[in-house]
């Protein structure tokens, strides 16, 4: 403490300038640590300066220097003055002399402050807010009471002031202390102000020497740039020449400097807009802004919202500068007056941006309504900016609006938020509102290249494109990647900004999408891979993906899409399929992007998706357009072709499935049934095969499917008139159900699509066994598995079978006991499915449990039975019962998949003469009931549950 005291006990004046200089270079944007010892490196530090402490910022040219010099002139006499306990500030000696009780006092803090700038600053910069704190207004405020010099001597007096040692007071202290100060009350300060204003805001020495001070001596600036500098005067000007700073030189030095005197970081600080004219895609907002303006009406409170990156900070700021810009031409903000310069630069006290977390305390919100009752300093409006104001707590907008009325005639708020929806109610009504939108690609493309021919960048106009497209309508985004691009130094490049951005080329990703709708399952592991492993994050590769697929299914003729639409859909019979196959690759993918969110092993999965583009058969395919379908029914869009191709069998054309369900529920002959339906039903698809129309009910319960199933007739019967055919019922549980009973997350690939009530099985081991009658017909996975979780249907030990065919996996579920086994051929490698056999075996009790297209997968694929095994449900084949057409008894090969686990056997259906209807008597009476089934669609073969044909 003492040897601190000591080294500054004698330049002390220089540790005051030193100290302010370290302030004036702090920059308030920079939050991270990496940028703020960047500005530290720069500072220069000589402490044998024979005049003067020197800090200046080395890269700065000496015109920069100089200006510091002498602004900290200002900044010491300020700071001595403000701080010191001297009566009189006039003779900057004297004050100099009475000052060392302060200073020495000081010393403890400031002398560390000195020695340790970085923790000083580092501590500083770390507040978020772009003001080194959110009390500055109020400090601020407060201080040019003290330094306005209507009565600096009885600023001793004042309880208010007392002491520089409480640079930080409460907000409210602060502002209540201007108010009661005998420096200027609240009636006198109006009255001061406003005369300046009638007076046409002219500059007196003391609106410049209050604009230019910070009350607790730490500048602030929005452009992280030194601060403004008086270039005409020579580094060699010592401070005591210059005691007081004239009103004609800051005049002057308005006039004279550079009106951005900025050395920005970045591109985006660079090309701020300060003008109306400067913003990019907002010609509304800055019409209307100009328009209001021009009219003088100006409101209370203002709410920007709108994408982050579009410029709603940067309309704020012009606003504010153009109230108080006081060129007299037509054009404001000028850019060049003194209100324009302060604001730009970041140092207008009149124009203050906050943070809007930082003012939800009562005090603050207190202080703050005061300072907006308060009339200007020096500008002619007050402007308080308050960014992301969706963080301001109900209370704080309801006070503030209560408050309206008490805000002096010349202040006002302009609220920042990129998400208004989590705004109080009330208060959006209360705001005039500004909505920015997203920037247009053509804009953004437009003032890249505008930047880049001033930074002299060469270009390749598609990079710029490409840049436009990837930012996503932030302006500042673009800006940033252009600011990157523009470091490497070389040509920006298509190929450049791909590899910046990490993202595929549409060859590339073309090229990838052909092999997985091929089943070339080879490469395109071995594609994915190589993506993957070179640059592209998986979840940027699915969006890429499915953007592209969007585009071919869109025929948006951007680069070369339309030709690689031609080509995707080419290799496919007709474009019909194709389309199909790629809504298909779209739902996978939908589904995968939500997986891999929650996934550690995203490429895996993300191949793993890749395999699953061209599982869909027809069937699927028709299933996915009539779900497709039913979306845009449900939405009322009509899906032009699709639509009609699949409703124009019946009389359902175009009308809402909700429709045809509530006509069908009027049919309805039990009223039970029908308020049964009415609550718990849903229909949710219909889907027309040869003149039959497959109706799917969804259901959120498994009593509830069993209820409708014991009255199919009636619902069946409901659903023919309106639909005008024949009708088959499809009764479904919802996946939701499923997923909570299990308390598995479903899996992303849709593997369990059929329908039925599931039960949870425990997980299992896969133990391979031997067997030779069916090894001949089909390669076979067997697993078995424990029955330990207590929630089976059979108590006996199960073991699952798992089949492959060309196109689809059998999950057979057998009891244990039984003495068969399979052979477990299967070796898990690509292509290993047996061509020969497309009807999978099936057991002797004909247990079959699950159908489904299944591409095999080397890694994945014992970690998809495992998942699929928990999702299995045994209770699936509780009740089962059937409708067979008499004319289709013959093909009774086939049966739907309405049981999908298999628990009972084709040799145990027996018929009924009359039509179809029968029950299936099972040994275990758990098991016994009906079976339901239908003709079978052949066309969409993954509907067929394959049952070993009778013999
Ligand atoms: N409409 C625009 N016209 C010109 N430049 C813009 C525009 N929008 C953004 N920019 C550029 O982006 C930078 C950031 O803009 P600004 O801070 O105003 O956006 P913002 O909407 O307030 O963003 P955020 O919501 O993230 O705070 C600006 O410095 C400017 O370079
Ligand atoms: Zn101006």
């Amino acid at each position: 403490m003492e040897k601190g005291r000591n080294s500054l006990e004698a330049p002390l004046s220089k540790t005051l300038v030193a100290l302010k200089r370290v302030r004036s270079l702090r920059d308030p944007d920079t939050n991270s640590m990496s940028k703020l010892m960047m500005g530290i490196d720069n500072v220069n530090l000589d402490g044998n300066s024979s005049k003067d402490a020197c800090l200046g910022l080395i890269d700065s040219n000496k015109h920069h220097v100089t200006k510091s010099r002498n602004y900290d002139t200002r900044e010491r006499l300020e700071d001595i003055g403000s701080n010191s306990n001297s009566d009189s500030d006039s003779d900057y000696a004297s004050s100099k002399k009475s000052s060392t009780i302060g200073i020495r006092a000081q010393n403890s803090r400031r002398g560390n402050l000195v020695r340790q700038p970085h923790y000083r600053r580092t501590k500083k910069s770390l507040e978020p807010s772009w003001f080194p704190n959110s009390l500055n207004i109020f400090d601020d405020e407060a201080n040019s009471c003290s330094e306005t010099r209507i009565n600096r001597t009885a600023r001793k007096k004042n309880s208010g002031y007392r002491s520089w040692r409480k640079p930080y007071k409460s907000m409210e202290e602060a502002a209540m202390s201007r108010v009661g100060s005998p420096c200027m009350s609240t009636s006198e300060a109006r009255t001061y102000c406003s005369g300046r204003i009638a007076a046409g805001l002219v500059n007196d020495g003391a609106d410049i020497v209050d604009s230019s001070i910070s009350g607790c001596g730490i500048s602030y600036c929005w452009s992280r740039t030194p601060k403004y500098r008086d270039p005409t005067l020579s580094p060699d000007v010592g401070t005591d020449e210059h005691p007081l700073i004239s009103a004609e030189w800051a005049e002057r030095s308005c006039r004279e400097i550079v009106p951005y005197p900025v050395s920005p970081r970045s591109v985006s600080q660079k090309f701020r807009p300060k003008s109306f004219g400067d913003l990019v895609g907002l010609s509304s907002v800055a019409n209307s802004l100009l328009f209001a303006l021009s009219k003088g009406k100006i409101a209370p409170v203002y709410l920007f919202h709108g994408p982050t990156g579009t410029g709603k900070t940067s309309t704020a700021r012009i606003f504010a500068a153009a109230l108080n810009c006081l060129s007299l031409e037509e054009d404001r903000p000028c850019g060049f007056c003194r209100e324009c310069v302060f604001l730009f630069s970041g140092r207008s006290r009149d124009v203050k941006e906050l943070d809007a977390s930082k003012i939800n305390r009562k005090d603050r919100v207190k202080a703050l309504l005061k300072s907006a009752s308060l009339a200007p300093f020096s500008s002619q409006f007050k402007v308080f900016i308050i960014d992301e104001c969706q963080f301001l707590k109900e209370e704080t907008w309801a006070s503030i609006f209560t408050s309206v009325e008490y805000f002096s005639r010349h202040s006002l708020f302009i609220m920042i938020t990129t998400d208004p929806d989590k705004l109080p109610h009330s208060s959006l009504s209360q705001c005039q509102r500004y909505h920015f939108p997203k920037i247009k690609d053509a804009d953004v493309s437009c003032r890249l290249q505008k930047i880049c021919t001033e930074e002299e960048l060469e270009y390749d106009k598609d990079a710029l494109d490409f840049i436009a497209t990837k930012s996503n309508g932030s302006l500042r985004d673009a800006e940033t990647i252009l600011d990157q691009l523009g470091l490497l130094g070389k040509r920006i490049t298509l190929s450049l900004a791909y590899e910046l951005i990490g993202v595929v080329s549409d060859e590339e990703l073309l090229d990838l999408l052909n092999l997985a709708l091929a089943s070339d399952t080879t490469n395109t592991v071995r594609k994915a891979r190589d993506l993957m492993k070179s640059r592209v994050d998986p979840m940027q590769l699915v969006s890429q993906l499915a953007n592209l697929i969007m585009d071919i299914l869109s025929g948006r003729n951007q680069l070369d899409v339309s030709e690689a639409g031609r080509i995707v859909l080419g290799r496919h019979a007709s474009a019909e399929v194709g389309i199909q196959k790629l809504r298909h690759a779209l739902k996978v993918l939908s589904e995968t992007e939500k997986q891999l969110r929650t996934s550690k092993n995203q490429a895996t999965w993300l191949t793993v998706a890749l395999l699953q583009f061209n599982t869909g058969d027809d069937g699927d395919l028709r299933d996915l357009s009539i779900s497709s379908q039913r979306d845009s029914l449900k939405n009322n869009v009509c899906d032009g072709d699709q639509c009609g191709k699949l409703c124009s069998v019946d009389h359902c054309n175009g009308i809402e499935l909700e429709t045809v369900w509530r006509r069908a529920l009027r049919k309805c002959q039990s009223k039970s049934l029908k308020s049964f339906l009415q609550k718990e039903g849903n229909l949710s698809s219909i889907h027309v095969n040869e003149g039959l129309a497959i109706a799917e009910i969804e259901f959120s319960h498994p009593d509830h499917v069993s209820r409708a199933e014991k009255s199919w007739k009636l619902i069946a019967s409901s659903l023919q008139p309106v639909l005008g055919c024949d009708v088959q019922l499809r009764l479904k549980l919802l996946p939701t159900y499923i997923s909570k009973r299990t308390k598995v997350k479903k899996s992303s690939f849709s593997l369990l699509s059929c329908s039925g009530r599931k039960q949870q099985i425990s997980d299992s081991t896969m133990t391979d066994e031997d067997e030779s009658e069916t090894s001949s017909r089909g390669e076979t996975f067997t697993g078995s598995q424990s029955s330990n979780n207590g929630q089976q249907l059979d108590s006996r030990r199960m073991k699952d079978v798992y089949l492959f065919n060309d196109k689809e996996t059998v999950i057979i579920r057998k009891i244990e006991d039984d003495t068969r086994s399979y052979k477990t051929s299967v070796t898990l490698q690509n292509e290993t499915k047996s061509k020969s056999d497309p009807l999978p075996r099936v057991d002797d009790e004909g247990r079959y449990v699950d159908i489904q297209e299944y591409e095999s997968q080397p890694n994945c694929f014992s970690k998809t039975l495992k998942l699929r095994r928990r999702l299995l449900s045994a209770d699936a084949a509780k009740s089962m019962c059937f409708r067979i057409q008499p004319e289709t008894k013959q093909e009774l090969t086939y049966f739907d998949t309405y049981d999908p686990y298999g628990t009972c056997s084709h040799s145990d259906v027996k018929l009924n003469d009359n039509c179809g209807e029968g029950h299936v008597p099972r040994k275990d009476s758990k098991f016994s009931s009906k079976l339901l089934c239908w003709r079978p669609p052949r066309s969409s073969p993954r509907q067929v549950l394959y049952c070993r044909p009778a013999s």
